[in-house]
């Protein structure tokens, strides 16, 4: 499991150590794994140019001795001083000891025209709100130029505990991370200004049970995968019900049913409008065409891929005492009060559109602040909310650490890969997984199945759904 730590956690986690350590250890470990990471990024080091961005806080230091460790070992080093007066000090002594030089702001074109790579030391978990001015007109110009970009610790501008971007913040080919992830490394919109994330032990140790997000890694899934055991029977293995599709979307209920058969339950059961077009794709299918109420025992419901407007389908469900996948149009037809007073536990999946519309606020809001709306919709239907997105949340109604997937695809912005991942997800359900684990393994699964079918090419849903038992082979090795 890859966790990460609120701001607050890694400085008591670093105030713990510094008192066990000499003076300066800590930041001298950061600065050897950050002059590692640059040293690999570069190939190699000796006549490369190198340009720091140093601003007035420990994160400016560690780039200072990165930057001294680089001109060690023969690389031009350019330290561009934000403030001058209150740099890192001792950092500061140790560039111009290794032949270092610094600039001002106004004097930084140069060098940073001609940089093979620059290291962004303006902040780190210090920051606070976006870059200010002088900081956002440097780190423009270096997006102008062709150098790698590095950033220490953090992308300068992003919000460490949120992910969220309030202005402007440096966009970073590598972010090297010290002692332990932040929140802003996993979510979006910080996640993507952070480039890919290598991650420096420094021996901090935060508490176990103190992570503020998880995601789940391949043996985290394998162990959570229901797999039959000698005694197992279809009814053992749970029966999921869904409730989808419509005359006018029965490829709804044919895309959840898809999904559904490969997610570990042992029966699919179908009630809807769409029963021929379903029995046409998956013969295996049980086809009910009574309602949720008469349609025989389930171990858990997904109700409202491409389910139009049939209210009834939803109260129904809802009333059942069995977990519940709440789904696009199910999510808009539910009445809260009824998803609040359930006591079996309920999982919606709601995109950013959809989790805008319930909580009354626009589609951008969420987008930029998704951590703090999928709690709030957690909190506020008392259910576990899957955010979908490109980085998708699972997040439950009574606090805890909020899932967050870390396989996900753009290629999986297709029409009906939602309705995939419902049918998955609740199959999970109904195989006995919480909520949590059922939303955060199915959202893991259907990231991969998307990656596996698409291959760098377009995919339609049923290529991700087709995937998804070669996905179950590579997880379980
Ligand atoms: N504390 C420790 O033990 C360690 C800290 N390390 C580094 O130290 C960093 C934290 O250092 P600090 O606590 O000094 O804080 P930072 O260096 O992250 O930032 C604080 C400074 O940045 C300025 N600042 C804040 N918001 C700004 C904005 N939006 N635009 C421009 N300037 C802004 C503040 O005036 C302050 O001087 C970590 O991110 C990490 O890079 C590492 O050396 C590892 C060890
Ligand atoms: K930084």
């Amino acid at each position: 499991m890859r966790t990460a730590y609120s701001v607050e956690t890694v400085r008591s986690a670093e105030r713990a150590l510094m008192a066990l350590l000499p003076e300066g250890a800590l930041m001298q470990r950061a600065a050897a794994g950050l002059a590692a990471a640059c040293a690999d990024l570069l190939g190699r080091v000796y006549g490369r140019r190198v340009v720091l961005l140093v601003g007035s806080g420990d994160n400016g230091g560690d780039a200072l001795y990165a930057g001294a460790r680089l001109a060690r070992r023969g690389a031009g080093v350019t330290a561009v001083l934000l403030a001058p007066g209150r740099a890192h000090a001792e950092g500061l002594a140790a560039l111009l000891r290794a032949g270092g030089r610094t600039v001002t702001p106004g004097d930084a074109g140069p060098a940073i025209r001609r940089a093979d790579l620059v290291l962004d030391g303006i902040v780190g978990i210090g920051g606070k709100g976006g870059l200010r001015e002088d900081a956002a007109a440097l780190v423009e110009r270096v997006a102008a130029t062709r150098a790698a970009v590095v950033a220490v610790d953090l992308p300068s501008g992003v919000e460490a505990d949120t992910g969220e971007v309030r202005g402007a913040a440096v966009r970073a080919d590598l972010t090297v991370t010290f002692g332990a992830h932040k929140p802003a490394l996993l979510v979006d919109p910080a996640r993507e200004y952070a480039g890919s994330v290598r991650f420096v032990g420094i021996g901090l140790e935060p508490p176990a049970d103190g992570a503020v997000l998880e995601a789940l890694q391949h043996g985290d899934v394998a162990a959570l995968l229901p797999v039959p055991g000698a005694e197992s029977d279809k009814y053992r293995r749970g029966v999921v019900g869904v409730a989808a599709g419509s005359a006018r979307y029965p490829g709804a209920a044919v895309l959840a049913v898809a999904g559904a058969l490969r997610g570990g339950a042992g029966a699919v059961r179908y009630v809807g409008p769409a029963g021929p077009a379903v029995l046409a794709r998956f013969p295996e299918t049980l086809v009910s065409d009574r309602g949720p109420r008469e349609a025989g025992r389930v171990q858990a419901w997904v109700v409202g891929p491409g389910a139009g407007d049939d209210a009834a389908a939803v109260t129904e469900v809802l009333a059942a005492d069995v977990p519940v996948l709440l789904d696009a149009d199910g999510l808009r037809l539910a009445d809260r009060d009824a998803v609040r007073a359930r006591t079996a536990p309920t999982l919606m999946t709601p995109h950013a559109g959809e989790a805008a519309a319930l909580l009354g606020v626009a589609r951008e809001e969420v987008e930029a602040a998704r951590l703090a709306h999928a709690r709030e919709l957690a909190a506020r239907y008392r259910a576990t909310v899957l955010l979908k997105g490109s980085t998708t949340l699972v997040a439950d109604p009574d606090g805890g650490p909020v899932r967050v997937n870390p396989t996900g695809t753009p290629w999986l912005a297709t029409a009906g890969s939602g309705d995939v991942l419902s049918g998955l997800a609740g199959s999970l359900l109904a195989a006995g997984l919480t909520a949590r684990d059922a939303g955060s393994v199915a959202a893991y699964l259907h990231g991969l199945a998307g990656r596996f079918a698409s291959d760098g090419a377009p995919v339609g849903a049923h290529d991700v759904a087709d995937a998804l038992p070669e996905v179950w082979r590579d997880v379980r090795g």
